[in-house]
């Protein structure tokens, strides 16, 4: 019996539109024309909305001309000139890019939705977007950070998964993205691990987070860490006129010639790199700020890349792959990158060598973009600090208390020097 081709195609959001998320539009735009069969051929991106001005970086700069002095919506201007003056000036993205600044009306009829917002915003988006998606949308996040509350810590990949009941993989590498921008070559982890039933029949008892292992750590017993599987919910079949999200059609949507996927299963891994590393590179940063030079810097990269692995091994170690952080771009690589070129390790380093606080040192340089890592450390902290554990995590905890204003940066090989 002759099997039918799937009747539908993919529609792809991205929800977010920062330096990141803009350019994660504009590969997943490239590839879903190259993609005719799989996916539709407009990539919609959710904006927040605001006015800006168009800056000298952009190729539509004109200093005769009183467009360029007048604040237009950001929106507007993304779908007129094909670019996002603010967030990633000088490049152009594909025409097949709409921006929409209304969340709700961007997901309608996605079955792909992509998160690529500063992790403090995303549980408000998810809130609105809550019943107003499709019951089988998959999502992919794309977004480093953590969520803890009074009942535990969570991967955004998790919590995204959790709050819409929807099936959520991750992305994370080594990137840059103004390098990935200009299509320089880098790679990338894509963790993608839907149940079973993605080939098309109900799967019950499944985390609508990713394995069927369950992650959660559960801050209701307080001093022991224990998982949770309190998450387990019915996700709904993605119905078979769609083509299968399968890893190679998921691969379809992101590998680019200049942008290397490698898919693996391992999703509470691949999300726990991209948030720690944010916290080691804040380290990086203020060592660098310091003059202390590259020997230094790698030290500090040593000790965070094995506390990231103790992370996982301790708090995630039914899900957690260590063989992840040190086999894929989403581990190692991450750090180096991060410490070497990332926001958070530019901005530390400032702080150290002007003698402000990192926050102020955010809000002159960054543009409205927003570091990660200091709200990683303090959300870490919290955590660890409800585990009795800040002194198993000494670089970690190092970093909490620099930014809290209880240590210096000076003082950070003594901190992180093993107590005898
Ligand atoms: N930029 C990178 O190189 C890079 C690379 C990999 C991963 N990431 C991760 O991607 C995520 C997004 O980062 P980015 O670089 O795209 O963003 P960004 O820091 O460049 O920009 C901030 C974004 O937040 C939006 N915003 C501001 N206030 C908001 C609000 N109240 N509600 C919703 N949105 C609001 C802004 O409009 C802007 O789009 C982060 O978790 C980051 O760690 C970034
Ligand atoms: O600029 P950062 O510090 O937010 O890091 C960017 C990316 O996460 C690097 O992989």
């Amino acid at each position: 019996m002759a099997t039918l081709a799937p009747q539908k195609k993919h529609k792809v959001t991205i929800v977010g539109s920062g330096n990141w998320g803009t350019t994660m539009s504009k590969l997943v735009a490239e590839n879903v024309v190259e993609n005719p069969a799989l996916f539709d051929k407009t990539v919609r991106m959710w904006v927040y909305e605001e006015e800006v001005t168009i800056p000298e970086g952009s190729r539509h700069y004109d200093p005769g001309s009183e467009t360029s002095k007048k604040p237009q919506k950001i929106s507007h201007l993304i779908n007129t000139i094909h670019e996002n003056v603010k967030y990633l000036p000088g490049v152009t993205l594909p025409p097949n890019v709409i921006a929409n600044p209304d969340l709700v009306d961007s997901v309608k009829d996605s079955s792909i939705l992509i998160f690529v917002l500063p992790h403090q915003f995303i549980a408000r988006a998810c809130d609105q977007l809550k019943g107003n998606i499709l019951p089988y949308a998959r999502a992919i996040c794309c977004t480093k950070g953590v969520d803890v509350s009074e009942k535990g810590i969570s991967l955004m990949s998790e919590f995204i998964g959790r709050r819409l009941n929807i099936y959520c993989g991750a992305l994370s590498g080594a990137n840059i993205a103004s390098e990935i921008a200009k299509e320089k070559y880098s790679e990338t982890t894509v963790a993608y691990d839907p149940p079973p039933m993605d080939s098309r029949a109900p799967s019950p008892n499944i985390s609508p987070s990713g394995s069927p292992s369950t992650s959660q750590v559960n801050l209701i017993s307080p001093g022991k860490p224990v998982t949770t599987s309190s998450r387990s919910a019915h996700l709904t079949s993605l119905p078979s006129e769609y083509p299968p999200l399968s890893h190679e059609n998921i691969r379809k949507l992101f590998h680019r010639p200049y942008f290397h996927v490698r898919i693996v299963h391992d999703v509470a891994g691949v999300s726990l790199g991209g948030a720690l590393k944010n916290i080691i590179a804040i380290a990086s940063g203020f060592v660098d700020g310091l003059g202390w030079g590259d020997n230094a810097r790698a030290a500090i990269m040593r000790v965070g890349i094995l506390e990231m692995v103790k992370f996982g091994q301790t708090f995630f170690k039914d899900s957690v792959e260590a063989r992840t952080f040190t086999e894929e771009s989403c581990g190692v690589a991450d750090v180096i990158t991060s410490c070497l070129g990332g926001r958070n390790a530019r901005c530390a380093k400032l702080a150290v060598e002007r003698g402000e606080s990192i926050y102020v040192i955010e809000e002159k340089e960054l543009n409205g973009q927003k570091l990660q890592g200091t709200s990683t450390a303090l959300e870490v902290n919290e955590f660890l600090k409800s585990q009795n554990m800040e002194k198993d995590f000494p670089l970690f905890t190092a970093v909490y208390n620099i930014l809290e204003g209880n240590a210096k940066p000076e003082d950070i090989p003594t901190l992180i020097e093993p107590k005898i």
